[in-house]
């Protein structure tokens, strides 16, 4: 039986450690808080996270990394993208010499422009084929009440990949393999930005056409930049590109879509980070990141490029859906 450390016991974190006990894995959930920790031992409860939400009395829990990462075979990396270097250096030292990584962070670092299985790689000096991603339509307040979803798990060794998923497969919870990585990141960082286009577009009052465009022009620009970096669109017209992105720019348990909805309700920026309780818009960072990717491999991204204007250089929702359909008219 495997032996899994998540670290990181935010909303996902915390759903996926529940997903592992449930699959019969032995799993050892991180907080940073203490009183995290102790809610999860002895409420059964991640009372910050996921309120309501009963988790299983086998998913035991600590403050202390290095009693969560003893003899752990899978190190579940379940911390904020911007936030994953940080972390994983004060981590490193206790991962076992063979564990497989696994990486739920959907991001692009900040300055690097690096996807986060290559940030785990290079920060804890493990060869690429030991980190493995997980990515999906997994909106984790659903997956915590056992609703049925499938995701993918990828990883170039295609061993890892199946030991990760035989440890997280449960009745409600559906994990398929993959062997490219960068298709599966590239469509879980470029779909938050979406999803805050999908939220502003829907905060300024704009119907279903208006959002079922921005998925499928938004998708096209996502599918160029995967490609571009050595990705599968097969891959992201699967669960991790096109499913993902339907779940997280419809629906209202999505951060990044609701705070693309505040920014278009005209909120600033500040009041929809402060409207989030703690928790993170990935796609607020990663629209500058993924911008910078895309231009430093001529990739044309004009959804994202409009999403780091509104978002970071002042642009008004307005002005920003008439830049895009000022654009020239051309061929799909
Ligand atoms: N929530 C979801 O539905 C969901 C689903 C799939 C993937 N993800 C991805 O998983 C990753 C983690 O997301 P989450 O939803 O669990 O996050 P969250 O915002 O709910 O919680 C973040 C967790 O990371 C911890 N943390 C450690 N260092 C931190 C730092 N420097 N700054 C902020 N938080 C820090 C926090 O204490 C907290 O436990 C993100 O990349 C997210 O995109 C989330
Ligand atoms: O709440 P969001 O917008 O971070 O999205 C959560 C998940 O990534 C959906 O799969």
């Amino acid at each position: 039986m495997s032996k899994a450390a998540v670290l990181g016991a935010g909303s996902w974190g915390t759903a996926f450690a529940k997903v592992l006990a449930d699959a019969g894995t032995d799993v050892t959930l991180w907080a940073r808080r203490s009183e995290i920790a102790e809610a999860v031992v002895t409420r059964h409860e991640n009372p910050d996270y996921l309120p309501g939400i009963v988790l299983p009395p086998t998913l035991s829990a600590t403050d202390d990394h290095e009693e969560a990462l003893a003899g752990a075979d899978i190190v579940v990396l379940a911390v904020p993208s911007q936030s994953l270097r940080g972390n994983l250096e004060r981590w490193a030292g206790a991962i076992g010499p063979d564990a497989t990584l696994l990486s739920l962070a959907k991001g692009i670092e900040s300055v690097t422009l690096l996807r986060m299985s290559e940030v785990v790689s290079q920060v804890a000096s493990v060869d690429p084929s030991r980190v493995a991603v997980l990515s999906g339509p997994n909106l984790a307040r659903e997956i915590a009440l056992g609703q049925p979803a499938a995701t993918v798990v990828a990883c170039a060794d295609e061993a890892r990949a199946l030991a990760v998923q035989k440890a997280c497969a449960t009745s409600y919870f559906r994990p398929y393999t993959n062997t490219d990585v960068i298709g599966c990141e590239i469509g879980g960082a470029c779909k938050n930005v979406i999803a805050l286009a999908c939220g502003m577009a829907s905060g300024i009052g704009l119907g279903e056409n208006t959002i079922a465009s921005l998925i499928t022009r938004g998708l096209a620009e996502i599918i160029r930049l995967g490609v571009a970096l050595g990705g599968n669109a097969a891959t992201l017209a699967g669960l991790a590109g096109v499913g993902d992105l339907v779940a997280t720019c419809t629906s209202p348990l999505s951060r990044n879509r609701s705070f693309g909805e505040r920014l278009g309700l005209g909120g600033s920026l500040e009041s929809a980070q402060a409207a989030t309780n703690g928790q993170i818009a990935e796609g607020v960072k990663s629209c500058t990141s993924v911008r910078a990717l895309a231009a430093a491999n001529g990739v044309e991204m004009p959804l994202t490029d409009a999403v780091h204007r509104v978002c970071h250089e002042g642009m008004s929702v307005h002005d920003a859906v008439g830049m895009l359909l000022g654009r020239r008219i051309k061929p799909e």
